[in-house]
């Protein structure tokens, strides 16, 4: 299906990949481990830049999967009470093998030199001895049917079998989430390249807003509205340890104010998220000022509901490319447009090589007659998992309905059944 002849893209998922060709990623940072007083806090969910090489086999020798008895296949022909002759214990190199007797083994030591399996040591008769025939003896034990089908090879993890020395453990672009801080720190990591936060800039526009002129007015007159998407936009990106975001910033609806607070925005930050002014209005100057300060303006409007003002546009200088969504100033377009159209190219410019969005599919428990010629973002709330309800509001000034969802799904135009649909949770 072609764009309508109003539309640059048919779809979000168009759109979002046209501003993604435009966009690099942020700069390396190197990290010292030993230089940060709690490395694993401060590294949880940061996104690598470099891969992470193994430094010696995993295991770094054979070991015992299991708490039990080292032996060679010889051992097992023993009849009566065998001489336990030595101990392997994680944490100490293991005892020499015995020709008298077996190796008592637990879970994690080193497979002494000549065994070639474990047998557990519930498949060992471990009281029949009786008493040990002095103090220092580690006790005997005897064979059970069970323990003599235990096979060569059996309960040893084999040295190098989880990655050898000098593979790759953790690939660059991926975040560093509690597994791969395990295996970092499995693997002696102590120094990491990773990618810079994307430095966000949250910048509304609209003289009605209570804080753009005289914010101690009380009661707040009708007139005056608060800026709930400033407060929308920073909740999507808290506490996303690749976000560094900007206290919000906020413009009048003046040229004059507008074109130095979005030139200095773009300069300090790698995406600026504003809010308002891009619709057919006498005071809608987002588009204009965009051009002015030398973005190239990639979509305008897309056939979306709600957000269908929506603008992207990229500004490239010399030292980076810059982000710039001009989202509709309305409540639930602007926190819609953001998840759906900001946090992946956020997650892109973090240097996620998974940064496309891989949605759940959820299904509904009603469906509507209704359909648009658009995409449509519906809020709803989970009711059992895979399952959702819509939650019908008011438009999208109606950010007190936004307040119940979960998160949103998206219909592609004409369509009206229960799915499945992609959910895209808050
Ligand atoms: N003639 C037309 N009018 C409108 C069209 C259109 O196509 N033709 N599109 C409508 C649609 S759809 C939307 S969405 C809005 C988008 O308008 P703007 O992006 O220009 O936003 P504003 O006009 O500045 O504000 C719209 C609405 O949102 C409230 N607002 C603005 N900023 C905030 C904020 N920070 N926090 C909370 N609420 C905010 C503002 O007060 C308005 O009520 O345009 C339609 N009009
Ligand atoms: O698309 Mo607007 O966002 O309907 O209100």
């Amino acid at each position: 299906m072609n764009a309508a002849p109003n539309f640059a893209f048919d779809s979000p998922e168009e759109a979002i990949d046209a501003l993604a060709r435009r966009l690099g990623t942020t700069g390396i940072q190197q990290v010292e481990l030993s230089e940060s007083h709690d490395p694993t806090r401060s590294l949880h969910r940061r996104v690598l830049a470099s891969p992470i090489v193994a430094d010696r086999d995993s295991p770094a020798a054979d070991v015992s999967a299991m708490d039990g008895y080292a032996i060679r296949e010889s051992d097992l022909l023993k009849e009566g009470p065998i001489e336990v002759t030595g101990e392997s214990v994680p944490g100490s190199p293991p005892p020499p093998e015995s020709d008298t007797g077996v190796i008592r083994i637990f879970t994690g030591a080193i497979i002494p030199d000549g065994c070639d399996r474990v047998i557990q040591r519930e498949h060992t008769d471990e009281t029949t001895a009786g008493s040990p025939p002095d103090s220092s003896s580690l006790g005997q034990i005897q064979w059970t049917d069970k323990a003599k089908s235990i096979p060569s090879g059996a309960n040893i993890r084999r040295q190098g079998e989880n990655l050898s020395a000098g593979s790759i453990a953790i690939k660059a672009g991926l975040e560093l989430t509690s597994p791969r801080l395990a295996a970092l720190t499995n693997f002696g990591i102590q120094q990491v390249d990773l990618h810079a936060p994307v430095r966000v800039a949250v910048l509304t526009t609209g003289d009605e807003l209570a804080s753009a002129t005289n914010s101690d007015q009380s009661p707040l007159p009708p007139w005056k509205i608060r800026n709930s998407n400033a407060s929308a936009l920073l909740g999507l990106l808290a506490n996303q340890p690749w976000v560094d975001c900007a206290p919000p910033m906020h413009a009048i609806d003046e040229p004059a104010a507008l074109l130095p607070a979005v030139q200095h925005a773009i300069e300090h930050h790698d995406v600026v998220l504003m809010t308002g002014g891009v619709s057919m209005g006498d005071y809608d100057y987002v588009p204009r000022i965009l051009q002015e300060a030398g973005a190239e303006i990639v979509f305008h409007k897309l056939p979306l509901r709600p957000g269908k003002p929506i603008l992207g546009a990229v500004h490239q200088s010399e030292s980076k490319s810059t982000l710039i969504l001009g989202l509709p100033g309305n409540p639930v377009s602007a926190t819609m447009g953001a998840r759906r159209f900001a946090m992946p190219l956020i997650r892109k410019l973090a240097g996620m090589t998974n940064w496309e969005e891989l949605p759940p599919l959820v299904m509904l428990e009603e469906v509507s007659e209704k359909t648009l010629p658009l995409h449509w973002l519906r809020g709803v709330r989970m009711t059992q998992p895979g399952l959702a309800a819509l939650v019908i509001g008011k438009g999208s000034g109606d950010v007190a309905t936004l307040a119940a969802t979960d998160g949103f799904i998206e219909m592609p135009p004409h369509a009206n059944h229960a799915g499945p649909w992609p959910y895209f949770a808050w």
